[in-house]
């Protein structure tokens, strides 16, 4: 026998829907959360979501042979830019099987060592600007990362330079894709009754759809034409002939622009949250600067000495905990099945919600400081010894994050230069945090001030 899943009162033909936050998604759910429990459904205009949030059901959730990985919402909206990209693909098409086994190596620690030259260059840009900036500018770190992660992203997997960070006015592929990013996130959330209606919306979000594939193609025809060895996810995808397996240009297309997607934002914003959980805690700021000033001195960083700092890692670590900039994920049961150890019956295909955010502040897993920022949880063999599936801000399984140990060398590499070169501080010392959230979520208002300290990029 099994129980009903609590659902708050709703409303004639619009369900739940005022009960959503459309700012902040995944604040809204984080209260029904606690006002709910750990498992709770919403109609949403005549759509069943389910919605778990505790360490036990993410864990049972985790799990390839019952549940895959749902392609809805904005993520369903952005496959008419990227079409079955890895990241967007339904797992039975066959695209994402061949570009897996064909990127996973392009992803690989070992290559991914290769990319630091090219990471460094762009992160020596934002080193550049801030150490420019007269004393007492307020920065915006997080748009400033954003370009960053974006530069890199485009540098690394294609050799393009996008310029984002440069260029004195936004170059159109960025304004582009932010554009675009930001219509699939609307589109989700627009009754088709009214996608008819928008037409200019409509026309302005396919021409920026041309102009990123057309430059993505001719980014791709240059490669043909001025064939490298450089051993990028363009190379990786373009000299495939020789293990017979074989992706189109269309396909190549479509992943060249999914990793600008996938990896800007999650990147860009981690990072930001990282510096302002540290300007919250002067204390653990100076214990980073002084593993930075010990391990890597004056000198640019290494890839040793960035697997040298156990407490740059916990830090990160730390900052994915409390804001996983992926904060939400969506599964759905391959087959008629029951969770919560057969307490709830959930039918094959439904959309279920994991609820990163909430899951990664369990007190079960995390103790009564779960709120809390304390590195200090993942060091010493803390982070190994974890219950399964209680970190998981790269998501789970044969769908994880493939740019992980990009998105980790990146983080390592910028951090450590930021502290290594600047005395940072919040422009308002009063500032609490606050969240915005597009697809990704990211500190909202968040200013800081930087003051060189006497080492050259
Ligand atoms: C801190 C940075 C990052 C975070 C937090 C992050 C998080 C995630 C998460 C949670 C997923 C699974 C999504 C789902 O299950 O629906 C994912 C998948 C993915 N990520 Fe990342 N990501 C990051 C950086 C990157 C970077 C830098 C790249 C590429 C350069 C990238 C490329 C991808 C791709 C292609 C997938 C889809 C994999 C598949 O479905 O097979 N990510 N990421």
């Amino acid at each position: 026998m099994t129980t009903l899943i609590p659902q708050p009162p709703g409303y004639p033909f619009f369900g739940n829907v005022f009960s959503l936050d459309k700012d902040v998604p995944a604040l809204g759910f984080h209260r029904l959360v606690q006002e709910y429990g750990e498992i709770y459904q919403l109609n949403i205009i005549g759509r069943s979501v389910i919605f778990v949030s505790s360490h036990a059901l993410v864990n049972e959730l985790s799990d390839d042979t019952r549940f895959s990985k749902a392609i809805s919402g904005p993520l369903k909206e952005t496959r008419n830019l990227v079409h079955d990209g890895i990241f967007t693909a339904y797992n039975d098409e066959p695209n994402w099987n061949l570009a897996h086994r064909l990127l996973m190596p392009a992803f690989g620690a070992s290559r991914i060592k290769d990319m630091l030259e090219d990471m460094r260059e762009i992160s020596n840009e934002i080193i550049k600007k801030w150490s420019k900036s007269t004393p007492g500018t307020k920065l915006d770190p997080t748009d400033d990362l954003t370009r960053v992660a974006l530069d890199t992203i485009a540098l690394c997997s294609m050799s393009y330079r996008l310029n984002s960070f440069v260029s004195e006015t936004t170059p159109p592929f960025v304004r582009a894709m932010s554009d675009c990013l930001r219509e699939c996130n609307s589109r989700a959330n627009r009754p088709s009754i009214v996608q008819a209606w928008v037409s200019a919306t409509n026309s302005q979000y396919h021409d920026d759809i041309r102009l990123m594939r057309d430059t993505a193609m001719d980014i791709l025809e240059k490669r043909r034409r001025n064939p490298t060895d450089k051993k990028d996810m363009l190379n990786a995808m373009l000299n495939h002939k020789r293990s017979g397996m074989s992706l189109s240009d269309e396909s190549v297309i479509d992943n060249l622009l999914t990793f600008l997607i996938a990896g800007h934002e999650t990147t860009s914003g981690t990072m930001s949250f990282a510096i302002y959980y540290l300007l919250k805690h002067p204390q653990l700021l100076k214990k980073l600067r002084d593993e930075v000033d010990e391990v890597v001195g004056d000198q640019p960083a290494e890839v040793i000495d960035l697997n040298r700092m156990p407490f740059l890692h916990a830090v990160l670590r730390e900052s994915m905990r409390l804001q996983p900039t992926a904060a939400i994920r969506v599964v759905n049961p391959i087959e008629d099945t029951t969770i919560g150890n057969g307490k709830y019956f959930v039918p094959k295909g439904a959309p279920i919600a994991l609820l990163t955010w909430d899951a990664h502040r369990d007190v079960n897993v995390w103790g009564e400081d779960a709120e809390e920022f304390h590195p200090e949880r993942m060091l010493d063999g803390k982070f190994d010894s974890l219950p399964p599936n209680a970190w998981q801000p790269f998501g789970y399984g044969m769908r994880s994050c493939i740019g992980r140990s990009f998105a980790w060398q990146e983080m390592c590499l910028v951090l450590a230069s930021i502290v290594q070169h600047f005395d940072l501080a919040l422009a308002d010392p009063s500032y609490e945090l606050q969240i915005t959230q597009a697809i990704t979520i990211k500190p909202k208002d968040f200013f800081i001030t930087a003051r060189p300290r006497h080492v050259q990029p």
